[in-house]
Parts: C-alpha cells; sequence; structure tokens
C-alpha cells in the first residue's frame, strides 16, 4: 500500500486526542507520531507517550536545525512534529496520524503530498466551552480558545474529510472508516491491479 499521513485536526477541546486514542486501540495499522511541546504535561500524561516535552531551548534548536516537519507557538507554547517521528512510523510501514491544530496541516501537506486531512468539529461553541471545563484539570485561556476556535472553523473547507464529535463511538467510527476507504483508493492499489496485468499477459 502506498502510505499516507493521516491529519486529525480540530479547535482547541474538539476532541482530537480523545477520538485518534479510541481509534488506536483497534486499528493496529495506525499509529500516532508523538508530536513535541514546550507546555507542562497535564495530570497522566507521560513523556514520550502523548507528547515529548522539550525545553524551551530544545525546541528552538530543533526548529533552526530544520529537524520539525512543521511547528507553531500556540497561547504561549510551542507545538510541532520532530520529522524523526514520523519518519520512524513510516518507515514501519503504518500509517502515521499526527493531532495537530488546525494551522499545522497547510505545512504537513506541503512536504507530504498524499497525506489526508480530517476535521474534527464540535457540536456547537456551547458543548465545546462545557468539554473545555470539564476536562481533567481544566483548561487555561477559555475564552482565547473559543475565539481561536472560531476563526479556525473558518478553515474548515481545506481539509478533506470534517467529523461531527457529537457522539464518541460515532466519531471514532467515522475516522475508522475514513482510513478504510483511503487504503481502498484506486492509486493506492497499483501492486495489485499490476499483479493482475502481468498475468494476462
Ligand atoms: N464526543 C464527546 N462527547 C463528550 N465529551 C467528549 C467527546 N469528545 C471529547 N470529549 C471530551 O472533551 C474534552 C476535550 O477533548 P480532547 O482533550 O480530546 O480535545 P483536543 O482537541 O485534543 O484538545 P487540545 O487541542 O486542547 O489538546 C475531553 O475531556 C474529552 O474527554
Amino acid at each position: 500500500m502506498d502510505a499516507f499521513v493521516l491529519i486529525v485536526s480540530s479547535p482547541s477541546g474538539g476532541g482530537k486526542t480523545t477520538i485518534v486514542n479510541e481509534l488506536l486501540k483497534k486499528d493496529r495499522t495506525a499509529k500516532r507520531v508523538v508530536t513535541a511541546t514546550t507546555r507542562s504535561p497535564r495530570k497522566g500524561e507521560k513523556d514520550g507517550k502523548d507528547y515529548h516535552f522539550w525545553s524551551v531551548k530544545k525546541f528552538q534548536s530543533a526548529i533552526k536545525n530544520n529537524k520539525m516537519a512543521e511547528w507553531a507557538n500556540v497561547f504561549t507554547d510551542y507545538y510541532g512534529v520532530p520529522k524523526e517521528s514520523l519518519d520512524t512510523v513510516l518507515k514501519k510501514g503504518l500509517i502515521p496520524v499526527l493531532v495537530i491544530d488546525v494551522q499545522g496541516q497547510k505545512s504537513i501537506k506541503k512536504h507530504y503530498k498524499n497525506a489526508v486531512s480530517v476535521f474534527i468539529l464540535p457540536p456547537s461553541w456551547n458543548e465545546l466551552k462545557k468539554r473545555l471545563l470539564a476536562r481533567p484539570g481544566g483548561t487555561n485561556n477559555i475564552d482565547v480558545r473559543l475565539k481561536t476556535a472560531k476563526k479556525e472553523v473558518a478553515q474548515v473547507k481545506k481539509f478533506d474529510y470534517v467529523i461531527v464529535n457529537d457522539k464518541l463511538d460515532g466519531a471514532v467510527n467515522a475516522l475508522s472508516k475514513i482510513i478504510f476507504a483511503e487504503k481502498h483508493k484506486t492509486q493506492r492499489k497499483k501492486p495489485a491491479i499490476n499483479r493482475l496485468k502481468q498475468k494476462r499477459r
């Protein structure tokens, strides 16, 4: 199969982390790319598993040395995708899943042309606010996040797919089906097609 990178984006609190975590429990062909951040770990988050928790100095050095596939400064913290983390998953023949903010998808698509992007849409602004407040440990800068979320939702048309995160099960199912359909794209089935062509001769 022609490998593709799967990008899952949403405004903060939209549910991208939760949905991807659930998906990966049942899909062994996909693997989350561990991204890097300078923000502090939330309760229960582990270094190297949830994120690479880097110092500002380390992050800035990675940017300078061209080691980031994409990076941004979001709400006072750096977030980004180390090229090495992404390439490690590709080399294993698995689908790298990138859980990144909305702006991030543009740069990734520039570097990885066949990347597939999915936008997770909150069912309503009220529900988004509720989920941000109810998150374990709460969430800082709620008003800034909601304001940014409105700008990000305006970018939705640049994505290949949209999933409304109403019921979690439904959203995870939809993501699973997107992956399934993408694997069956004609362009990714060239080896199977070519095998048959050879036998006819
Ligand atoms: N369908 C859903 N129904 C109810 N709660 C949900 C649903 N999806 C996610 N949540 C909850 O909403 C909160 C935000 O979800 P999550 O942390 O996955 O968002 P995120 O997009 O990864 O946010 P951030 O970018 O800030 O890390 C979590 O507490 C999560 O459990």
